[in-house]
């Protein structure tokens, strides 16, 4: 349903390339996670594909190819139409997607109107059904709440209910759970994955933080640097990571029966000054010399000289 294609996003001003030849599909009804270390190129990747980027950004190259048609041809009225009828994005804060001075119930029935051809009352009902759907108690009350009468964690499900209201394709969250704590946390995690599987709605979901995966994803595409370095199945990911950089990550991730939580050292290369050969090389455990000289495309599923080896 969405297949992205040697995908490149760049500064303009300076030509520096922030999205470096990423490629992945999704199907439908499947939930890609995708993580990566702050600054890794995961939400310029996320907005390239629907023309969200900030001023000074652009891609440069690649296809994006949504339902068969190149998103990155497409006019900015088409896509426009797109954004919140086929495709739909969750933020990580949920005030900036919710109108202040407008009550949930017409920020939405409006939302269900703009791009479905029904009557005022049945896209009313289509609001409670959904706000119910995401654990709002009492929907029909909450429809004449402001937003500022919400918790923080109420307020992000009405903005995952706004997602799925027009049964979308595709939905792409941007750290959608981050500010929340952890319990009301997993709580929409399941709430989204239950739906998704209901309505056969695909999920890109992007995170800093691959535990939150585990469990949720089906597949997952670890990015570094602008680039994706793992892709593989969940299972595949948390059984056995091939990239050391994937096994860093999956080192701090805190378990039953872990006692000492590994940190990766260093940071993350600039993107105007990256080294030679790996992007990950200098940070990397595993290091030999040609991982300095040469860098590799995705092989089975990593893009590593020396990857882990793989029980799968
Ligand atoms: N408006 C901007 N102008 C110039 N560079 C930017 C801009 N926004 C982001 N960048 C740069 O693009 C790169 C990728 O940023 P991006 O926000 O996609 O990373 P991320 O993996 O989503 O991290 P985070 O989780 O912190 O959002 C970073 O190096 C960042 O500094």
């Amino acid at each position: 349903m969405l297949d992205v294609e040697n995908l490149v996003t760049a500064i303009t001003a300076t030509g520096t390339p922030i999205v470096r030849g990423v490629s992945f599909q999704v199907q439908p009804g499947q939930i890609l996670g995708v993580v990566g270390e702050s600054g890794s190129g995961k939400s310029m990747m996320a907005y390239s594909l629907i023309d969200l980027l900030p001023r000074g950004i652009a891609i440069s190259g690649g296809r994006v190819s949504f339902d068969g048609q190149d998103l990155t041809a497409l006019p900015q009225a088409r896509l426009r139409h797109l954004r919140g009828d086929r495709i739909a994005m969750i933020f990580q804060d949920p005030m900036v997607a919710l109108n202040p001075v407008l009550t949930i119930g017409e920020q939405m029935v409006e939302a269900v109107l703009a791009h479905r051809p029904v009557s005022r009352k049945a896209a009313h009902a289509r609001c409670i059904e959904v706000l119910g759907r995401v654990g709002i108690p009492s929907p029909e009350e909450r429809m004449r709440a402001y937003p500022h009468e919400f918790s923080g964690g109420m307020r992000q499900r009405v903005v995952i209910a706004i997602a799925f209201l027009n049964d979308p394709a595709l939905i792409i969250a941007d750290e959608a759970t981050t500010a929340l704590d952890v319990t009301i946390q997993s709580q929409i995690i399941a709430e989204i994955q239950s739906l998704a599987a209901e309505t056969g709605t695909a999920i890109l979901w992007i995170t800093h933080d691959l535990s939150l995966l585990s469990g949720f994803a089906d597949h997952v595409m670890v990015m570094y640097a602008g680039q994706v370095i793992e892709t593989a199945s969940a299972d595949q990911i948390f059984a056995a990571p091939r990239h050391p950089y994937t096994a860093a990550l999956m080192e701090a991730v805190p378990v039953p029966g872990r006692t000492r939580l590994v940190n990766l050292p260093g940071v993350p290369p600039a993107l105007d000054a990256l080294p030679k050969g790996c992007a990950f090389a200098p940070r990397c455990p595993r290091v030999q010399p040609l991982c300095r000289e040469q860098t590799l495309p995705v092989i089975d599923g990593s893009r590593c000289h020396f990857p882990l080896e793989a029980s799968r």
